[in-house]
This record gives structure tokens, C-alpha cells and sequence, in this order.
């Protein structure tokens, strides 16, 4: 037994997965042997599901019978949304509202009893969370911006009928194509920490319904997915501040904090992810006639590559993407969770099929040889 610390267990190796490589130092990442880069132009968020959950790309029978299945669990039950509407009226945080709402779904799903290493059962309830997730998210901005929810669409993509439920009306193509993207974009990264607590989680034989909140918990942190909604917040600061990008973020490092969006556990070069959500960042803003938000990014960019080595992560560009196409910031986070929830799932489903109980140890620290004083005596 090693008693080599690992704070933060950087670097340990804990699992073997055949679902996503990242190569830290080229900037690359690969989800089952296909390139982020290939999978973000060309196939949408379901086929990238099925890929994750079934082991290959789908053939179109395939996608179609996967596509109907999963669009079909797209509506709430009334108490769920009951549920839904109760956390939007008392303002409930947009990440704590979704945890409380998808661990309600277990209420009304029907293989809630099943075995939890039913595989079967576990793509079931996968498509049932996944397709209920932004008809949640949905439905709880639109009853706190003070209007009712719009009931989901099977007819469309799981990216269009989002969009559909949140704004009342059909995306357009760009939209569409966009928020599509940044689905395939974020479903899946190796074992970060969200992901890692849903298989801590899993590893007990607690079902999946008690994995996907404890993944949405771990991903609310402003150190990991909470960090797209923190950029935004930062470069709205910027813009309110009337300061220079460069004299901002100095400002910022001087006061002892942290340039959200930048800096990552396992990537020593620019995020391949933030390098693609940068040209859409910069492609919107050229179509609205604005590139303030771009240029202020890649402002920061530069400078905190020169000053402190650092390079952006997924969250900083994603940020000014969503933005621009009208999302509220408050949200972000929970898209992020819409997203990676594929992943949290296809990585829960590698756990069972393999599954021994994670279960690390912490050195001891504290003193051994107190003696027991009373509580009248204390
Ligand atoms: C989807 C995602 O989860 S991507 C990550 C999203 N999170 C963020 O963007 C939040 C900002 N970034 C960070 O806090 C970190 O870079 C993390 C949490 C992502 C990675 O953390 P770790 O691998 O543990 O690195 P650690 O926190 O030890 O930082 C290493 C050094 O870089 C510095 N550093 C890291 N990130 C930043 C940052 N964003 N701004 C300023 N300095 C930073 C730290 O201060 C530290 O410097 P020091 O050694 O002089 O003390
Ligand atoms: O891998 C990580 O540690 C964080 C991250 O980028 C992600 O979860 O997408």
C-alpha cells in the first residue's frame, strides 16, 4: 500500500474506459476512437449518445429507433412539474431546482425497482433522464421569467425542442446547428469530477436515479461546470467596468482571484472544445454586427497565456457562445448538465458492468491518545 499523497488524486489511474481520451499536451480529445473535431461538424447530440451508449455510431434504422425512443419521454409527469413549478416560484438556484427535479423522476419511472446493474433497464431510465432534463430546465426558466411552459415537441431534435421549450418558437437553423454542437461538445471528458462522483455513487449499487444528481451537485461548483456561468458573469463586469480586457483581468489576479475559464487539471494547451466554441463565439458575433464579446475573450486570452501560462478551457467560450444566442446566463450550468449527462450515464454504465466499490483512504492526522472527560466535567 503506497502512502504517497495525491491531493485532488491528480494523476491516479482508478478505472480503465473505453469512452473518452484526452491528450493534455496536443490539445486533443476523442470520444470511442472519433475526433471531437469530426463528431462536432458532423453528427448531432443523439447520434453521440448512441455512441457512447451502444459502442458505435448508429446506422440510421438505428438512430431513427433511438431518436423516436428517447423524444417519446420527453413530458413531464404533472407532479414533476408541479415540482418544477414550486422551485421556479420560490427562485430555487437553476442547478439546485434540476438536482431536486431529476431526483424526483425516480417517483414515476417504471424500472425504478429494476436491479441496478440491469443494463436494459439502465438505458431505459438513461433516455428517460436525458429526454426529461431540458424539458426541466425548460419549463423552470420560463415559470420564473413569469410565463408558462411549452410542452415538448417530439417532431424535433433534442437541441431544436429545447430551444422550442424555452423561447415558444422554433430555432433557426443557425441555433439549431449551434446549440447541437455545444451538446456533442460537452457530453463527455474522461474522468472529471462530476463524472468520477456519479461512479463513486454507482459503485455501491445505488441506482441511477441517486448517480445523476450527485453528478449535477458536482458539476454546480465554480471550479467545474459552474465556471461557463462565472465567465459570463466576469465579462458582463468587464463591460459594466468601462477597464481595458488586459487592466481588468490584472485587476483581478492582483486581488488574489481567479480568471474563470481558464486553467484545466489535465490540458497544458487550449481546450479543443474552447477552440471550436471560439470560432462559433466569433461566427455569432459577426452575424449580430458586434464582435465585443470575441474580441474581450481573445483579449484575455492572449494575456493570460503570456502572464501566467494558462490557456482557456471549455467554459470560457462557451459562455460568450450561449450569450449570444439569447440563453440566460443563469442557465449555462444547467445546459452544461443537459449535455453530460450522456456521459455521466454511458460512464455509470461501464461501473456496473465492471464494478468493484471506490473506496480510497485519507491519511490520519489528528491525535490518538486523548482521554474521555464527561461532558458535566468538560
Ligand atoms: C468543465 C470544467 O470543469 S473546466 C474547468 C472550469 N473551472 C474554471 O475555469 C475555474 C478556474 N480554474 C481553476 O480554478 C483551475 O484551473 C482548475 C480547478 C480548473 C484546475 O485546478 P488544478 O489542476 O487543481 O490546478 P491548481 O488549482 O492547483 O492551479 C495551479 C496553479 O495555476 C493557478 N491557476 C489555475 N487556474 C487559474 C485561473 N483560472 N486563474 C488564475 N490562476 C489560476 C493557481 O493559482 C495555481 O498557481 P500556484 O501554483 O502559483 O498556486
Ligand atoms: O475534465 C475535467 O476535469 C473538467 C472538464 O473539462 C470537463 O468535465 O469537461
Amino acid at each position: 500500500m503506497s502512502d504517497e499523497l495525491k491531493k485532488g488524486l491528480e494523476g491516479v489511474l482508478v478505472a480503465e474506459s473505453e469512452l473518452s481520451y484526452i491528450d493534455g499536451d496536443a490539445g486533443e480529445l476523442i470520444y470511442r476512437g472519433y475526433s471531437i473535431d469530426d463528431l462536432a461538424r458532423d453528427a448531432s447530440y443523439e447520434e453521440v449518445l448512441y455512441l457512447l451508449w451502444h459502442g458505435h455510431l448508429p446506422n440510421s434504422e438505428e438512430l431513427a429507433e433511438f431518436t423516436e425512443a428517447m423524444s417519446a419521454e420527453r413530458e413531464l409527469h404533472d407532479d414533476v412539474l408541479d415540482l418544477v413549478r414550486s422551485l421556479a416560484e420560490a427562485d430555487e438556484n437553476p442547478m439546485a431546482a434540476l438536482r431536486t427535479a431529476v431526483s424526483s423522476l425516480s417517483a414515476h419511472d417504471p424500472d425504478a425497482e429494476a436491479d441496478p446493474q440491469d443494463r436494459e433497464a439502465n438505458l431505459r431510465k438513461g433516455r428517460r433522464i436525458t429526454a426529461k432534463i431540458p424539458t426541466i430546465i425548460a419549463a423552470f426558466t420560463r415559470i420564473r421569467d413569469g410565463e408558462e411552459p411549452v410542452e415538448p415537441r417530439e417532431d424535433l431534435t433534442h437541441a431544436e425542442n429545447f430551444l422550442y421549450m424555452l423561447n415558444g418558437e422554433e430555432p433557426d437553423e443557425v441555433l439549431a446547428e449551434t446549440f447541437d454542437m455545444a451538446l456533442v461538445l460537452h457530453v463527455d471528458h474522461g474522468l472529471n469530477a462530476s463524472t468520477f462522483s456519479s461512479m463513486v455513487i454507482s459503485s455501491t449499487l445505488a441506482d441511477l436515479h441517486s448517480a445523476i444528481p450527485g453528478g449535477i451537485g458536482a458539476l454546480s461548483g465554480s471550479l467545474h461546470g459552474g465556471a461557463n456561468q462565472d465567465v459570463m458573469e466576469a465579462l458582463l463586469e468587464l463591460d459594466e467596468s468601462g477597464k481595458e480586457p488586459v487592466e481588468w483581468a490584472k485587476d483581478k489576479l492582483e486581488a488574489g482571484e481567479r480568471v474563470p475559464g481558464f486553467g484545466h487539471r489535465v490540458y497544458n494547451v487550449k481546450d479543443p472544445r474552447a477552440r471550436i466554441l471560439s470560432d462559433k463565439s466569433k461566427a455569432l458575433g459577426e452575424a449580430a454586427g458586434s464582435l465585443k464579446w470575441f474580441e474581450y475573450s481573445t483579449s484575455i486570452e492572449d494575456w493570460m497565456k503570456d502572464e501566467k501560462g494558462l490557456a482557456p478551457n471549455v467554459d470560457f467560450y462557451s459562455a460568450s457562445t450561449y450569450y449570444q444566442m439569447g440563453i440566460p446566463v443563469d442557465i449555462f450550468t444547467p445546459i452544461f448538465a443537459m449535455s453530460r449527462v450522456g456521459g455521466w450515464i454511458a460512464h455509470v454504465l461501464e461501473q456496473y458492468d465492471d464494478n468493484r466499490l471506490i473506496r480510497p483512504r485519507g491519511r490520519y492526522i489528528g491525535s490518538t491518545d486523548e482521554e474521555f472527560v464527561p461532558v458535566e466535567e468538560r
